[in-house]
């Protein structure tokens, strides 16, 4: 059984796949896939540079990902673009993770589940859900990115209520670490009784 974990940006669904993790709980995670699919020497890597120009690249090749959050989040086709590279690449690998995994059930956690394909990867959807404001509060006090950036990419998500209609399970963050660890416990022992 796969549980697809979604939430916005700064929603909780690390702390929640944390706690999964602490349980011997497989997590798959897309934004960490989107990362190995771009890593110096990849095919994804040129095409970028290709794209954009070698100056979205660091001193080291890498790719320069605030310089590529700024395009991306302030013109929607260039991040149609990426998206149109990068999806069918992340798909395959998370494809490629969850099916090495041994634990009960497995846990795919993505920002874009419902936005994309992968939500067809998921036997159950669960929502990591907190009114926007929180979100926003919690996004700036851990990144660096501006308020307006956080906006321009809340955006670019579906909306808190699309989420909510589409969830099988909704975990509300509001309260304190503790007490996401106590709903994310209850949680698991209803998937392990699920399988
Ligand atoms: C633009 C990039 C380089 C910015 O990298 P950065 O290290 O700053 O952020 P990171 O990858 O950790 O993403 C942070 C959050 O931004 C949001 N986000 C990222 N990509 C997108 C997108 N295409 N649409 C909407 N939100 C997005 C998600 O909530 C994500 O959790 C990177 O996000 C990226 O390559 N995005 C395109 C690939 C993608 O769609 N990834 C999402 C997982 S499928
Ligand atoms: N219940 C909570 N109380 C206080 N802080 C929290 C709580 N849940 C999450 N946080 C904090 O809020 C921030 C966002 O949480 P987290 O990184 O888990 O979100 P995310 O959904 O994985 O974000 P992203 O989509 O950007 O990867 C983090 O700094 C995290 O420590």
């Amino acid at each position: 059984m796969i549980i697809g974990l979604t939430g916005g940006i700064g929603s909780g669904k690390s702390a929640v796949s944390d706690c999964f993790e602490k349980f011997g709980v497989t997590v798959v995670d897309a934004d960490i896939v989107a990362r190995e699919v771009v890593e110096p020497g990849t095919a994804a890597l040129r095409s970028i540079a290709e794209h954009f120009g070698d100056d979205i690249l660091t001193s080291q090749g890498a790719l320069d990902r605030a310089a590529l959050r700024t395009l991306i989040f302030s013109d929607e086709s260039q991040r149609k673009w990426l998206e149109a590279l990068l999806h069918p690449l992340i798909r395959n690998e998370i494809t490629q993770q969850l099916s090495q995994s041994s634990s009960p059930y497995s846990i795919l956690s993505s920002p874009l589940l419902l936005e994309t394909d992968q939500a067809s990867l998921a036997d159950r959807i669960l929502v990591v859900d907190v009114p926007v404001e929180l979100q926003i509060e919690r996004t700036v006090q851990r990144d660096s990115n501006s308020i307006d950036q956080v906006k321009a990419i809340i955006n670019a998500q579906s909306s808190r209520e699309l989420k909510q209609q589409k969830a099988d399970d909704i975990i509300l963050n509001i309260g304190t670490i503790e007490e996401l660890e106590k709903d994310v416990s209850a949680l698991h022992r209803r998937y392990l009784q699920m399988v």
